[in-house]
């Protein structure tokens, strides 16, 4: 039985940066190389990142992608990396030049892994299922490759697939038990939820079974504009057991030794159900000798608000230093809402690269000013005070205004502050609505929803709490007290209260949950147990904030379903539940 030692790395890409992902491969080949591997996989797409998005339409990305592939296997081989067999994600092509930004039939854009060895392209394989539901669209990009790839490294036959094939049933994966595989390597850029861990694990399991062979699963790390991917790479036995599993949200080099069956030349059952054909290579007879032995442990996951959390921090790192940010900015209110978030900052920057604004009206309490300098004080970071009475006072002076409108220029003022440092000073403007208030529409239009990147966007109020209450648990609590137990108040008039506006948290998130996340009707809601009234009154009020959703902030997904990609709706749209 051939032993092959398996790294997989957990890497971070970076959308668009070409060169620096080709140094990040041979970095980690390096790494696996010393610690005795034969093969190192990288995630999906690992040359360009992920998505890539309408970058695919682009001629001269593809062929960027494309030369970085063989300059890389070149130059493996002159680091003295050539032995080490290198599966690696890249975007190609194999038909005529795109024309225009439509998925041509025919321009065969493919989303591909290739093997690297001995300083050559050995084999490439291009992904069979295209996933083209929620956040993902590659229908629009991609065209379905339909022969599976089998490589011989060391006496043993291993396939190679792309994330989605894994995904679903047949294809592929049905394939390699018809060519008697012993591994499947399955390359990824599978984007975070809540609770998908489980699903994974099911999933690789179910397939290893499918397959009769071991399966290795690696999956990047990192943020990319409204997608975090959290790692959780793992091998599976064909047996369907879990032999060895990452770490989440961290990049991490897992390395393992399968034993696998010796390859045999007999050709595959021809008439597979799965409508793929097969293609062979041979990668090496020989490997080197296994020395010691390596076992990558599985490693504990996260309890659910930890792994929040660390989405949420990694989100907003990403975000910000992909994009060149040296720091972030933002009103902070002693409101529940903008202290997490100021939380998250200084976990994701350090204290020195956040900057939180005080930014009181006559209207302020004085408790939100205490709150807001407390949390300061707690966390160490940048804390201002920019009272915005007397700008609020000259709109006032020279426009007659009242009402609604009095109550958003202080939001708009607030904003208009926040804007102007930020292009005096460089800091990223971070907003700070949570999923309900952007479900409902409780903020102000160029007010408090100003802002490039909200790390709340997916977190409803009720959640935000709870994630207030454990972050306070971890070592010293940067959270006051006083603003996790305070009333939410906007405090645009005197005495307002969220609660003035809105339905308890409590009572509203369920009905935001069902509506959004589940698409669920009316009737479906009432029957569910809410109140027929208040399911009337919430959804109409979803309805009709779709346009300020359209325009606004990106942020962290964390749930089956957030605002953004993975829910679209028109915005000029008169269907009404239940009218
Ligand atoms: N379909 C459509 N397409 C494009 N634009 C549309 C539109 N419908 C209205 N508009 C525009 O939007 C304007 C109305 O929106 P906007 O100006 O924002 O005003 P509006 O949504 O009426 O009021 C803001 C609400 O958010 C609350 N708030 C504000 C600030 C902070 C917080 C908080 O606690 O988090 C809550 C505030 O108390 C108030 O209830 C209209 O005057 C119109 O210009
Ligand atoms: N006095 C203030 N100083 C600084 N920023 C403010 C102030 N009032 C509002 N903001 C900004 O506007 C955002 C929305 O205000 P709002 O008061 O609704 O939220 P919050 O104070 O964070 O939380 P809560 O909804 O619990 O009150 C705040 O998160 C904050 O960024
Ligand atoms: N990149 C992909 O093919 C990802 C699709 C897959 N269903 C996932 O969410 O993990």
């Amino acid at each position: 039985m051939p032993t092959l030692r398996i790294a997989l790395a957990q890497v971070n890409s970076t959308v668009g940066d070409i060169p620096g992902n080709v140094a990040a491969v041979r970095r980690w080949s390096r790494e696996a190389a010393d610690a005795g591997a034969h093969l190192v996989a990288f995630p999906e797409m690992m040359l360009t990142g992920y998505p890539i998005e309408d970058l695919v339409f682009r001629n001269s990305f593809v062929e960027a992608s494309r030369q970085a592939l063989t300059a890389l296997a070149e130059g493996l081989a002159a680091d003295g990396l050539g032995e080490l067999a290198v599966v690696v994600g890249y975007v190609d092509a194999d038909g005529p030049p795109a024309i225009s930004s439509a998925a041509v039939p025919g321009s065969g854009r493919r989303d591909a892994s290739a093997l690297l060895h001995r300083g050559a392209v050995v084999a490439t394989y291009y992904k069979h299922h295209l996933p083209n539901y929620g956040v993902f669209d590659e229908d629009r990009y991609f065209e379905p490759g339909d022969t599976l790839t089998v490589v011989r490294l060391g006496g043993a036959d291993v396939a190679l697939t792309v994330c989605e094939d894994i995904w679903q049933a047949g294809g592929p994966f049905s394939a390699a038990r018809r060519a008697g595989v012993g591994l499947v390597v399955n390359i990824n850029a599978s984007p975070y939820e809540l609770n998908k861990d489980d699903v994974r694990l099911a999933l690789v399991q179910r397939r290893a079974i499918e397959a009769g062979a071991a399966v290795a699963f690696v999956n990047m790390v990192g943020g990319q504009d409204e997608l975090v991917f959290d790692g959780d790479s793992m091998i599976v036995s064909a047996g369907g057991e879990l032999l060895a599993r990452t770490g989440q949200f961290s990049e991490e080099l897992l390395v393992h030794d399968l034993e696998l069956p010796v390859a045999a030349d007999n050709a595959p059952a021809p008439d597979g159900r799965d409508g793929m054909m097969i293609e062979r290579f041979l990668v090496s007879g020989d490997i080197s000798e296994i020395s010691g032995t390596a076992d990558g442990g599985i490693a504990d996951r996260l309890p659910d608000h930890a792994e929040i959390w660390s989405a949420l921090v990694l989100g907003l790192r990403d975000y910000v230093d992909k994009n060149r940010f040296r720091s972030v900015i933002f009103g902070l209110s002693g409101g529940i809402d903008s202290a997490v978030v100021a939380a998250i900052a200084v976990d994701a920057l350090g204290p020195e690269r956040v900057v939180g604004v005080s930014l009181p009206s006559g209207f302020s309490s004085g408790h939100s000013k205490d709150d807001a300098a407390d949390m300061a004080k707690r966390t160490g970071l940048d804390y201002r005070i920019e009272p915005i009475q007397p700008m609020v006072d000259a709109f006032l002076a020279n426009m007659s205004l009242s009402g609604l409108a009095v109550e958003n220029l202080q939001a708009r003022v607030r904003g208009v502050i926040l804007m102007a440092l930020s292009n005096q000073e460089g800091h990223l403007v971070l907003t700070t609505g949570n999923k309900s208030e952007l479900a409902v529409g409780y903020s102000t239009l160029y007010g408090d929803s100003v802002g490039g990147f909200n790390p709340l966007k997916d977190v409803p109020k009720t959640m935000v709490w709870q994630l207030a209450r454990w972050r306070n648990t971890q070592g010293d609590p940067p959270i006051p007290e006083n603003s996790i137990t305070k009333p939410p108040s906007a405090e645009l008039r005197p005495d307002q209260k969220d609660s003035d506006s809105l339905p308890d948290y409590e009572i509203l998130d369920p009905i935001i949950k069902g509506y959004v996340d589940h698409d669920l009707g009316r009737d479906e809601l009432i029957a569910a147990g809410n109140d027929p009234a208040l399911v009337d009154r919430t959804l109409r009020m979803i309805d009709l904030a779709e346009y300020k959703r359209r325009q606004s902030a990106p942020g962290t997904k964390i749930s089956g379903k957030a605002f953004g990609r993975d829910r679209r709706l028109p915005i000029t749209n008169l269907f009404r539940e239940g009218v």
